[in-house]
């Protein structure tokens, strides 16, 4: 089928004229949110918030509104509570911008999280849905997963929100590009792996990796020993690479399928993430309703290389959990054991 194109004013070409108005809010939150193009905290935190603001969703009814901005919207009800600790960073730095795009809260969170994505190097080019209608009202508590929870209560709330622990996985691939603020409120900025301003699968593989420390003031509730100095694991992460329900999702995003149909482990992260993503984002929407503008987010710069094992860690350190699958000699980085610095 040929695609529709479409010259906007501002000279951008897109498939339909509504996506149009997005490219200078694109161009807005790119400068005034994300500090030129980065892929820094404030990019992190706008994937954060997608998935808060999404998760507060059931199949089964009763819950939230989904992927439809409540979470900014109702700020001040969702930020207390517990598992959106510290998420009022980021809300309070997107509310100015929210209200000069003209956008809903809805379409305004998710194009943040697309785009604040978009500017780590090996992410997907994530999908962006326009048109959702203004949020009615605050999700309900307790829809967002903790680092303390259970593998059993993570994967029935991912299921309650429609997702498979396949999918649970591939979502997690975002805490490639994470740091954590309040587990240990001692040490903020503390990364999930040695390349937080990458996105790559790295994760995958530290989170293996045998404990040797707590990063900051000892042990914190959903904090387990990390690997590396200035790392933190959390609880949560190493239980579901552990799990039988879990492990061999997880350990097959941090290694080479030599027989899969993905050419490589980054691949396959990728297009699942992307898919899984793009569920979450119009989570409770009738997704025929919006409009498809996904031309209007930036494509990311690729990352092509391999990912080793951490100075002085070989396959030797690595808790394999999935029996079935592979898991060969990577190279290891050259020198000391790294201290990883907080972001
Ligand atoms: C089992 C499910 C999950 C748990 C228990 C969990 C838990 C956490 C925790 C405790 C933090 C650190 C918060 C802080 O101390 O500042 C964090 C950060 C983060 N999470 Fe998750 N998370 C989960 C799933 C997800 C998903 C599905 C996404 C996105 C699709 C996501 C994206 C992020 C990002 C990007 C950050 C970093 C934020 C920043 O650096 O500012 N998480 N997560
Ligand atoms: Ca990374």
């Amino acid at each position: 089928a040929l695609t529709k194109r479409v010259t906007c004013a501002s000279g951008h070409v897109t498939t339909n004229r509504a996506c149009c108005a997005l490219f200078p809010i694109v161009d807005m939150l790119q400068e005034g949110l994300f500090d030129g193009n980065e892929c820094g905290e404030e990019a992190h935190s706008a994937l954060r918030l997608s998935f808060h603001d999404a998760i507060g969703f059931s199949v089964h009814g009763g819950k939230g509104g989904g992927a439809d901005g409540s979470i900014l919207a109702f700020n001040k009800t969702e930020n207390a509570f517990h598992a959106n600790g510290g998420i009022d960073d980021i809300t309070d730095g997107q509310f100015p911008f929210f209200l000069k795009s003209g956008l809903s809260a809805g379409d305004f969170v998710h194009l943040a999280a697309a785009v604040g994505t978009s500017n780590c190097p090996g992410a997907p080019r994530l999908e962006f849905m326009f048109g959702r209608p203004p949020p009615k009202a605050p999700a309900p508590d307790l829809t967002v997963p903790e680092p303390t929870d259970s593998v059993t209560k993570i994967l029935e709330r991912f299921a309650d929100a429609g997702f498979s622990p396949q999918e649970a996985i591939a979502l997690l691939s975002s805490h490639t590009i994470a740091a954590a603020d309040v587990v240990d409120v001692t040490i903020p900025g503390t990364p999930f792996d040695s390349t937080a301003g990458t996105f790559d699968t790295q994760v995958f593989l530290e989170v293996l990796l045998k404990g040797k420390q707590f990063p900051g003031n000892g042990s914190q509730p959903g904090e387990v020993l990390s690997p590396l100095a200035g790392e933190m694991r959390l609880q949560s992460d190493f239980r579901l690479s552990q799990d039988p329900r879990t492990a061999c999702f997880w350990q097959a995003m941090s290694i080479r399928l030599r027989y899969s149909y993905y050419t490589d482990n980054q691949q396959r992260m990728v297009t699942e993430f992307k898919a899984a993503m793009a569920k979450l984002q119009v989570l409770g929407q009738n997704r025929a309703k919006l409009i498809d503008c996904s031309d209007v987010v930036p494509v990311p710069k690729p990352f092509n290389s391999n990912i080793k094992f951490p100075a002085t860690f070989s396959r030797k350190d690595v808790q394999v959990a999935c029996p079935i699958l592979p898991f060969p000699n990577l190279a290891t980085v050259a020198g000391p054991a790294p201290t990883i610095p907080p972001v």
